[in-house]
């Protein structure tokens, strides 16, 4: 049997792991990627493939899975977004840093490789932000921040230390039109577009001007398995940033209006999404993701708008016939 084309994808029931799922699939078979989380799943997504339940709280379950599944790959996608890990600092320790070292140890016990996703959020005010280097402070300013750059070094660390194959990349926040997010600071340029389908407005809750770094999900999924796939040879680090587009409200809401033209959108701050929004880079650098592994993004500003109503409006139309 050959290897590294089997995967695991621990917290895989939330916006990236499904469709990161899907991809995996059509490349390297159905059975060969097994989907795990502590929800119940939709009927669809059981229909497409392995699903099993697994806490990454427990280290003993992701080990069994793993060795059940004959596992090359564990992909840890479990974890409290920003917004959501702010309102419960003690369950986000737990996951993010407890379920992180669970994840971390099995691969490491059990010989696999290891993928897991920082963030823009991995930064904080002390960064430079425009651009934002692979290297540089980050002293990040919210427990999801802090986490990742814990799961950063001791990715690293335990590459350096035990050979482990570790491999990260930071993403900016993630634009789908088919799975919901899961509550972090960027999810207002997700629900932007359901709104202006659905309402023709839009009330947003960070300032007009705040810039932060954005991708297509196909350019973020596609990124991981090109990153996952490439050869160890061509990796000079093992956390690199990935870029694509960076816009304001403003300018989304402007971008919007060349399809909805009259389209308005109003303000209702957050605060504290606000300060988290303030903390984060304005533009990401990611020189060394291109150089290094040949990474190309696809969507720009105008084609993920396209993306994201013709998605939508497709999705309006099956649920009227439905
Ligand atoms: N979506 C983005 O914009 C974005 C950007 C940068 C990085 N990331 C990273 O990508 C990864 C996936 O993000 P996402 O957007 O799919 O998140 P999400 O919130 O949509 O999904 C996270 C999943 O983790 C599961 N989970 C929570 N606690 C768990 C536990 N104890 N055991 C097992 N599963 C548990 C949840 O049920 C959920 O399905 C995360 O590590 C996130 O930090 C996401
Ligand atoms: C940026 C990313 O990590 C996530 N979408 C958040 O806002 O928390």
């Amino acid at each position: 049997e050959s290897q590294y084309n089997r995967f695991i994808l621990p917290g895989g029931l939330g916006q990236l792991g499904q469709g990161l799922a899907k991809k995996l699939r059509s490349k390297y078979g159905r059975e060969n990627v097994l989907l795990t989380d502590i929800r119940i799943p939709d009927k669809s997504i059981v229909k497409e493939g392995p699903y099993a339940y697994a806490d990454t709280l427990n280290y003993d379950a992701i080990k069994e899975l793993a060795v059940n599944h004959r596992a090359d790959w564990l992909i840890h996608f479990s974890a409290l977004l920003s917004a959501v890990g702010e309102a419960n600092v003690p369950l986000a320790v737990k996951v993010n840093i407890n379920g992180m070292h669970n994840v971390l140890d099995v691969a490491n016990e059990l010989g696999l490789k290891l993928f897991i996703p920082s963030t823009i959020g991995a930064f904080g005010t002390d960064s430079p932000r425009n651009p934002t280097p692979d290297v540089c402070i980050q002293r990040p300013k919210t427990i999801y921040g802090v986490a990742k750059v814990h799961a950063e070094r001791m990715g690293e660390y335990y590459h350096h230390r035990f050979n482990l194959d570790f491999r990260c990349l930071r993403f900016p926040g993630i634009i789908s039109c088919d799975t919901k997010p899961g509550g972090g600071t960027t999810d207002y340029a997700v629900e932007i577009f359901h709104k202006a389908l659905s309402n023709g407005s839009f009330v947003c809750n960070v300032a007009p001007d705040t810039r932060l770094p954005m991708m297509q999900i196909d350019d973020c999924l596609d990124a991981t398995i090109k990153f996952m796939e490439t050869d160890v040879s061509k990796l000079h680090q093992r956390v690199y940033n990935i870029n694509s587009m960076s816009f304001t409200p403003e300018e989304l809401a402007h971008e919007i209006r060349k399809h909805i033209p009259n389209f308005e959108i109003t303000y209702d701050v957050n605060p504290m999404l606000q300060e988290i929004a303030n903390s984060w880079p304005d533009v990401f650098e990611d020189d060394n993701s291109r150089r290094d592994w040949e990474w190309e993004h696809k969507y720009d500003l105008s084609k993920l708008v396209e993306y994201m109503l013709e998605g939508i409006k497709k999705q309006m139309c099956i649920q009227k016939v439905a």
